[in-house]
């Protein structure tokens, strides 16, 4: 099942929820009984998948916690991705990879992640120009979603800088040469929330990723607040403090119960500011 963009507006729409779940899982942060069993890292995802599944709209593995374990990890990835699509397909999968080269290296990630996984969205780092994310947007169905404004202290170094513009600025208008809110998304990190009504001033419609609530301290009712559209337009993300909300036997209930309690102050954040 592709997922176009009114299909993410109605699944937000039908769960009252624009919750992302990282999947950022790192085998000495699970519960310790798993530490042993063979296919640790996919029992334990899919224990949060079967969880959370109809509290949260979209699941963002990051790909660094998966490569970092070599061809299991990627393995753990490829099951992960493989089964969201097939149990879930209505969930929006993004594999959080910040990939982007020259075209012809480009091209070769897309088909990693459109090709020979089922993956939605890809991150896209879009500072090596217009022919460097190019090929992720031949792909039809799929998304690009370009680093514009992160959520970490470093951003100010370059992502701040430019006299008229600053270069997240630079991003946002020249990207949308490039494609428009059906194709293209935007990382914004929810610890930059006095940021967003610039940010909508250049991107009025598109969809924004925001990772940094939960353990990074963002808050997520400033970035409805300054963020939310028509259509919600917002996907917000929390990994460590959604999957590590338990360390027993029970921690996918703990995990839902987290995801849960955001998803309710997403229900009422989306009647406040839509
Ligand atoms: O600006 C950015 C871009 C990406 N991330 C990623 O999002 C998650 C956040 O995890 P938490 O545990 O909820 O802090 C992680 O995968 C980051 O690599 C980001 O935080 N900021």
């Amino acid at each position: 099942m592709t997922m176009k963009y009114q299909d993410l507006v109605r699944q937000i729409e039908k769960k009252q929820s624009f919750l992302c779940v990282g999947l950022d899982t790192a085998v000495e942060k699970m519960p310790k009984h798993l530490h042993q069993t063979p296919d640790a890292i996919f029992r334990f995802n899919k224990a949060i998948i079967d969880a959370t599944h109809d509290i949260a709209v979209a699941y963002k593995p990051n790909t660094a916690f998966y490569e970092a374990l070599g061809v299991a990890g990627w393995q753990a990835f490829e099951e992960t991705v493989l089964y969201i699509k097939s149990k879930y397909p209505e969930m929006f999968v993004i594999a959080d990879a910040k990939r982007g080269d020259i075209g012809n290296t480009s091209e070769r990630y897309a088909k990693a992640f459109f090709e020979q996984l089922p993956c939605d969205a890809l991150t896209v780092a879009p500072y090596m120009g217009s022919d460097s994310v190019q090929p992720f947007l031949t792909f039809k169905d799929k998304w690009v979603i370009l680093l514009a404004l992160t959520s970490n202290n470093g951003a100010t170094d370059f992502q701040f800088t430019g006299e008229e513009k600053k270069l997240f600025e630079k991003v946002l208008d020249t990207s949308k040469n490039w494609a428009d809110e059906q194709q293209l998304m935007y990382v914004v990190g929810a610890t930059q929330a006095e940021m967003f009504t610039t940010i909508r001033k250049h991107v009025p419609k598109s969809f924004l990723l925001v990772p940094g609530v939960g353990a990074q301290g963002g808050s997520l009712s400033e970035v409805a607040k300054y963020g939310m559209t028509k259509d919600c337009g917002l996907l917000v993300n929390a990994s460590r403090s959604i999957i590590y909300a338990g360390s027993g036997h029970d921690f996918a209930e703990a995990a839902r119960a987290e995801a849960k309690k955001m998803q309710q102050e997403m229900a009422s954040l989306l009647k406040e500011y839509r």
